[in-house]
């Protein structure tokens, strides 16, 4: 379960969230600007809250006057808006990039089998397309083996039968390994299809909407 509830000041307005999350898949959606990276980078703990607490499973992220929890503590995975790949890195070096040495990778196997990139381990982040960038980012933020998945606009530079296959394919991870998965989109569709909640933030404040 995650548990969130705290206040951060940006530049024009302050973010305040508050909300539970179990097992489900909830959507973030709102204007350009209006604070969904920022609650994923709290989340991460790439940035922190200025008070509050976030808490999963019963670990303590972020509480207050306390040191928050560092971001290799967290299990988070995190798929970046842009993918973030390592340029000089093989996708198979991407992928493993996060894990210590002598980690069990047969999960991993799994994975590049579910999506598809067996084929791309050798190659190089220019040599493959932008949807295969795509799952291989999704596959290294699964790499980890989280506790919870972040996703910023994984579907936004996929044509239509990548986005619809990347979509089943999150869909039966989020079934196999039943861990709370927060993604942003700008597509009400997307939302619609994959999420069991919608999180509406403008300017900082949330509401959420009746899912369909
Ligand atoms: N660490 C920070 N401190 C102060 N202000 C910040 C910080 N990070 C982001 N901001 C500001 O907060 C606002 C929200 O940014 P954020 O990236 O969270 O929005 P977003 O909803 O993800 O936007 P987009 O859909 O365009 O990606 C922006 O005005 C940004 O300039």
């Amino acid at each position: 379960m995650l548990l969130v509830d705290f206040q951060k000041q940006l530049d024009h307005f302050s973010l305040e969230m508050q909300f539970e999350l179990d097992r489900e898949i909830l959507a973030l959606v709102g204007s350009s600007g209006s604070g969904k990276t920022t609650l994923l980078n709290c989340l991460a703990g790439i940035v922190h809250p200025d008070v509050g607490t976030i808490s999963l499973n019963g670990q303590e992220f972020f509480s207050g006057g306390q040191k928050p929890l560092k971001i290799q503590k967290r299990k988070v995975g995190y798929l970046f808006q842009d993918y973030a790949l390592f340029p000089h890195l093989s996708v198979e070096q991407n992928i493993l990039y996060a894990l210590s040495r002598g980690t069990d990778v047969s999960h991993i196997t799994e994975l590049t089998k579910i999506l598809g990139i067996t084929g791309l381990l050798g190659k190089y982040p220019h040599q493959i397309s932008g949807g295969e960038k795509q799952r291989v980012a999704l596959t290294r933020a699964m790499a980890v083996q989280p506790d919870i998945l972040l996703l910023d606009e994984p579907f936004s530079a996929l044509d239509d039968a990548n986005r619809d296959r990347c979509q089943d394919e999150l869909l039966r991870i989020h079934e196999k390994w039943q861990i709370p998965i927060i993604f942003v989109t700008h597509r009400i569709a997307d939302a619609e299809k994959l999420a069991d909640r919608i999180l509406r933030i403008e300017k900082g404040q949330m509401t959420e909407q009746t899912v369909y």
